[in-house]
C-alpha cells in the first residue's frame, strides 16, 4: 500500500484537537500548520543523503548532507496553503508551484482554476499538500498536472485520507507515496469525510460555518 499513516503520538494528538466540533478558525491554522510540519519529517525521512567532508573547530571532520537539495512544495489551493508554512520551516529553501484546483459540489469533480510551476521540475522532489484526500480526484489532477510537466519523483502530504481516494491515487499513480494522520472511514453522499475534519479550507480561511 502507498500509504503511510503516521502514528507519532504527537500527530495523533494534534489530530484529535483539529477533530473537535468547536475549534477556533486560529486553533485550527495553527494546528494544521503543526501537523504539517511533523507529517513532512516523517515524508523527507529518505531524502538522499551525500558524504561531505568540512573544517570543524577541530580541523577536518566528515558529515553527511542531503543530496542535490532540490525540491518544490506543491499546495493544492485553497487549503493547502494553510499546510505550507509549517513544510517550509523543514525546507526552508524548496522552490512553490501552485495548483488552483476547486471540487464541483455536485459533480465532486476538481475543476482547476490555476497552475504556477516552478523549473527544473524533471530533477526535482515535489510535495504535495492538501489537508484532505477525500474521492483523490483533486490529488490525482495535481499528480497528471505535474508529470504532464516533467516531474518524476513524486510524493503526498494529507492531514486526513479516505479509503476511497487512497486507492483512486494508488491505481493511477501506484508510484506516489501518500503520508497522512490517518486513514478515516468512508466518504459520506456530499463526499465528506466521515468522521474527517468537514470543509478544510473552510476552517482554515474562516469562509463558512463550520459542518
Ligand atoms: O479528494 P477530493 O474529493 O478531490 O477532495 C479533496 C479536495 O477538496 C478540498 O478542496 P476544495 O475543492 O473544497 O477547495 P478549497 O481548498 O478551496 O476549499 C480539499 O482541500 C481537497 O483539495
Ligand atoms: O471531507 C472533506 C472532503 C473534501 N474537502 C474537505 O475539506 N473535507
Ligand atoms: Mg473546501
Amino acid at each position: 500500500m502507498q500509504l503511510t499513516v503516521v502514528d507519532h503520538p504527537l500527530v495523533q494528538h494534534k489530530l484529535a484537537l483539529l477533530r473537535e466540533e468547536d475549534v477556533s478558525t486560529n486553533k485550527f491554522r495553527l494546528l494544521t500548520e503543526e501537523l504539517a510540519r511533523l507529517l513532512a519529517y516523517e515524508a523527507t525521512r529518505d531524502l538522499q543523503l551525500e558524504h561531505r567532508t568540512i573544517k570543524g573547530w577541530c580541523g577536518d571532520v566528515k558529515v553527511q548532507k542531503i543530496k542535490g537539495k532540490k525540491l518544490t512544495v506543491v499546495p493544492i489551493l485553497r487549503a493547502g496553503l494553510g499546510m505550507l508554512n509549517g513544510v517550509l520551516d523543514l525546507v526552508p529553501s524548496a522552490k512553490i508551484s501552485v495548483v488552483g484546483l476547486a471540487r464541483n459540489e455536485e459533480t465532486l469533480q476538481p475543476e482547476p482554476y490555476f497552475e504556477k510551476f516552478v523549473g527544473s521540475l524533471d530533477d526535482r522532489l515535489a510535495l504535495i499538500i492538501d489537508p484532505m484526500l477525500a474521492t483523490g480526484g483533486s490529488m490525482v489532477a495535481t499528480i497528471d498536472m505535474l508529470k504532464r510537466n516533467g516531474c518524476k519523483q513524486i510524493k503526498a502530504i494529507v492531514m486526513v485520507a479516505a479509503p476511497e481516494g487512497v486507492k483512486l491515487v494508488n491505481e493511477a499513480h501506484p508510484d506516489v507515496q501518500i503520508y497522512s494522520a490517518a486513514l478515516d472511514s468512508h466518504l459520506n453522499e456530499q463526499g465528506y469525510i466521515i468522521p474527517g475534519l468537514g470543509d478544510a479550507g473552510d476552517k482554515i480561511f474562516g469562509t463558512v460555518a463550520k459542518r
